[in-house]
This record gives C-alpha cells, structure tokens and sequence, in this order.
C-alpha cells in the first residue's frame, strides 16, 4: 500500500478501541501511518469480568493484561494518559501527557456510573466501572462481615444491590457464591445475611424469555437473594436506599450498598460533541461524527442506530458490540488511506450469556436458549474468545477462562 503517512490517534483501550488498534496494526504496515493509542491505565481490563472482582470471586490482577502485549511497538505508540479535551476543529487532543494532533480520530472511551440523579447514589453506594471501584465494593462487603461479630448490627449482614439488569444479576450470581465463604472465614451464620435487589422496572432481563428470567430468579432466591421488583429507589444515604412502595417512602437498611443500574457514556463526549444523550453520540453508519468524516465514534460512546427513520432504535452497548464496532472502523479506515469509499456498519448479533455464579446462567445463542452448566460454559468461551480477538492464543491462553 502507499499513500500519504496519516496521523492515527486512538482515544481508550477498551474493547473498541484495543480491538481496533489489533486489527489496524495487521492491516497497515510502519510506512503507511503514525498511529498512538492513549489510554488512562497501562493495562486493558475486561470490563465484562468487573462483577467478579466487585464480589470476590475474582482477584482485579486476572482481569487485566499490559496494553503493550498485544500491541506492536514497530506500528503503534501507546501513551498512558488522560484525555482531558478533545478539539475537534483544531484536530488536537489534550491530555495529562502533552497535547497530540491527528488527521484521524477514533473516541473509544467507554462508560461510567450512571445514576439518573437519584439523591444521594454517587456518595452512598459503590458503582462497578473499573477495577478500581470493584475492589472498593468487595473490601466493604468483607469489612462488614468481618465486623459483624464485633458489632452485632445487622446492617453489617446487609447488601443491597441496585438494578436487576445484565451486571446486577450476574453480580447476585458471584455474591451468591462468595458470601456464604466469607461467613465461613469470620465464622457468620449465612442464613443471617440479607441480600436484597431493588428494580425500578416490573421485569428483570428484558432481553430473555420469561422462563430463563424466571430460572434466574428462583436460582438466586434459593440461594437466599431476596428480590423488591416495581419499587424505585428514590435516594441514597448513609443507611442504605430509600425506596417507594405503594406511594410510601420506605428505608432500607444496610452497610454494603452497591448500584449496578446504570452507565453512561464519558462525560467528554458531552463535552465535545453537540446533541449527546447519557454520552453517546448517534453515529453514522459508516461510524463517524456527522461533519467530521475523519472522526470514528465506537463502543459505548457511541449510539448505533438499528432500523431507520422513527422507528430507528440504538443497539444496546455491550461488549460484543463494541469488538465488531472496532472491527469495522479499522476496515474503514484501512479504506479511507487507499483512497475507497468506507462502508457501512452492520451488527452481528451472535446472542447474550448471563452468568449466575462460575457453574450456572442462562442464554440465548444464535437463536437458541440455554441454561444451567451449558450457559456457564458457553460464557467463558465467550470470556475466552474476546481475550483471543485482541490478543491472540498465547493471551488466551494465560488470561482465558478455558484452561
Ligand atoms: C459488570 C459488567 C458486566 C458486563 N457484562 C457484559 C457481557 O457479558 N457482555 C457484553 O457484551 N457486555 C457486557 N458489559 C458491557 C461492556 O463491558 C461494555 O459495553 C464495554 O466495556 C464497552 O467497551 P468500550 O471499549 O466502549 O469501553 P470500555 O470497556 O469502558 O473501555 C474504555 C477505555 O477507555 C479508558 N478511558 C476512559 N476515559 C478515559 C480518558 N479520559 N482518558 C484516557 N482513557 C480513558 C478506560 O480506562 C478504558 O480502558 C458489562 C459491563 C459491566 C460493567
């Protein structure tokens, strides 16, 4: 290939942009253009795994791998940073390591704790974002058990989780697993411990037929979750949450307190773009900002359209979206440098695993539903399988869930 060496600048290391950076470094070659990936850590973490450190089942240091593994230095420099703007009619990026100019620009800076403004919720309850706030929700939980035989206070036995979406019950599924454990170890008689779930919604996992929401509800009711759906959380405080029941304000009581309920994308693409909901930017379909054609917009901070005119509707972000999303954006670009047209994205929609615990979950793969062993399978080859997308098989093979 030759063409002109263009400036690639490639903000976040999350599933987008790291996906994108892999696939770009095999397509171009050193002469065919400057590309710098910046990234607040050094390391990639497996934001899909977040739950399990957040409930002990998993230490932080098995979820994360040095970005400077999968990356080749002869193509790509890595500069771990902060982006702090992001002028796009100057083409420049400023950060906690220098200012950096680009002809393209690829914004894949993920998410971040969303809490619809409920009073209180940011100071009161831990969020699962990173691997930082993970540990932070586990170390209370413990700290409360551990300190349950000195203060005899049933709010140390309390955990309350806010949201029955994906990440609060997969998260239940490893509680449910790690806290009868942890009694054991500070000799606490598990039948005392309260962990209760509060939905706004009247329905749990809306993205699954009722009889696999239903076995995972009775499987985490059995192992003692207790479950308040149709009841909002109206705020947060040091007690715990304050929920609305039959029009009546009720409080809540407890010590471990974490919310899983909501994300948004990052606050600078508010910042940077205009008409941005929760973070996100609606793309166009070839994954640009409208009137910036040299600025790919990817993984969560992105609003990918599905269908079009009224009846259009954003893809839910996940993590399977935001792998293809790199994908194609490293095509493209691949594209745009050979002086072709870029094409459109299209979503492959390969299903949905949720986990209940390391042994159970429930799914939809490829059209078919699964439960039980089979599903818990099935999501750590697809844990497996996104560390092997990126890295290839030496890194699945340390990092994956397979061996
Ligand atoms: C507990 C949990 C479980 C989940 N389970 C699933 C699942 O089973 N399946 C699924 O498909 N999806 C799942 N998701 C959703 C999925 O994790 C996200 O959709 C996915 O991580 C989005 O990828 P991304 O690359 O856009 O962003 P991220 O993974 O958030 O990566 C963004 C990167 O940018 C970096 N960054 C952010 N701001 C800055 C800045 N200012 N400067 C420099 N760097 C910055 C971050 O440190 C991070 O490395 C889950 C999410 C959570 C929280």
């Amino acid at each position: 290939m030759s063409f002109e060496r263009k400036k690639i600048l490639v903000l976040g290391a999350g599933y987008a942009g790291l996906q994108m950076v892999s696939n770009l470094q095999k397509k171009l070659s050193f002469q065919d253009a400057d590309i710098t990936l910046i990234n607040k850590n050094e390391y990639h973490y497996e934001s899909t795994w977040l739950h399990e450190t957040a409930a002990g089942t998993m230490e932080w240091q098995d979820g994360v791998y040095p970005i400077n593994k999968v990356i080749d230095a002869q193509k790509v420099v890595f500069v771990p940073a902060e982006v702090t703007a992001i002028n796009k009619d100057e083409q420049t990026v400023e950060t906690t390591h220098g200012n950096f100019d680009y002809d393209i620009l690829v914004v894949a800076l993920g998410f971040e704790s969303e809490t619809f403004g409920i009073d209180g919720m940011a100071d009161h309850a831990h969020s699962i974002v990173n691997p930082q706030t993970a540990v932070k929700a586990y170390r209370e939980i413990e700290e409360n058990i551990a300190n349950y035989k000195r203060s005899n206070d049933q709010k140390d036995l309390s955990i309350l989780v806010g949201g029955a979406g994906f990440t609060g019950i997969e998260y239940l599924g490893e509680l449910v697993e790690s806290v009868p454990e942890l009694c054991e170890k500070y000799g606490v008689d598990y039948n005392k411990v309260n962990i209760t779930c509060v939905e706004a919604a009247p329905k749990m996992l809306p993205m699954f037929p009722e009889n696999l929401v239903q076995y995972a509800m009775k499987f985490l009711e059995d192992r003692g979750v207790k479950f308040m759906v149709n009841t909002p959380i109206v705020a947060a405080n040091e007690d715990g949450f304050i929920v609305e029941v039959n029009d009546e304000k009720q409080q809540l009581e407890a010590n471990s307190v974490i919310w899983t309920a909501g994300v948004r994308g990052s606050k600078l693409m508010d910042e940077t773009f205009e008409g941005v909901k929760r973070g996100r930017l609606v793309v166009e379909p070839d994954l640009t900002a409208k009137g910036y054609d040299n600025i790919y917009v990817i993984g969560d901070v992105a609003a990918v359209m599905n269908g079009e005119g009224e009846n259009a509707r954003p893809y839910p972000t996940t993590a399977q979206i935001a792998m293809q999303l790199g994908e194609h954006t490293a095509k493209n670009i691949e594209l745009t440098l050979k002086g072709d047209k870029k094409e459109p994205f299209v979503f492959s929609d390969k299903g949905t695993v949720c986990s209940l615990g390391s042994n159970d979950g429930i799914g939809l793969v490829l059209g078919r539903e699964i439960k039980g062993k089979k599903a818990a399978f099935m999501k750590r080859v697809v844990d497996t399988r996104a560390v092997f997308k990126i890295g290839g098989p030496l890194l699945a093979y340390s990092k994956g869930k397979m061996f």
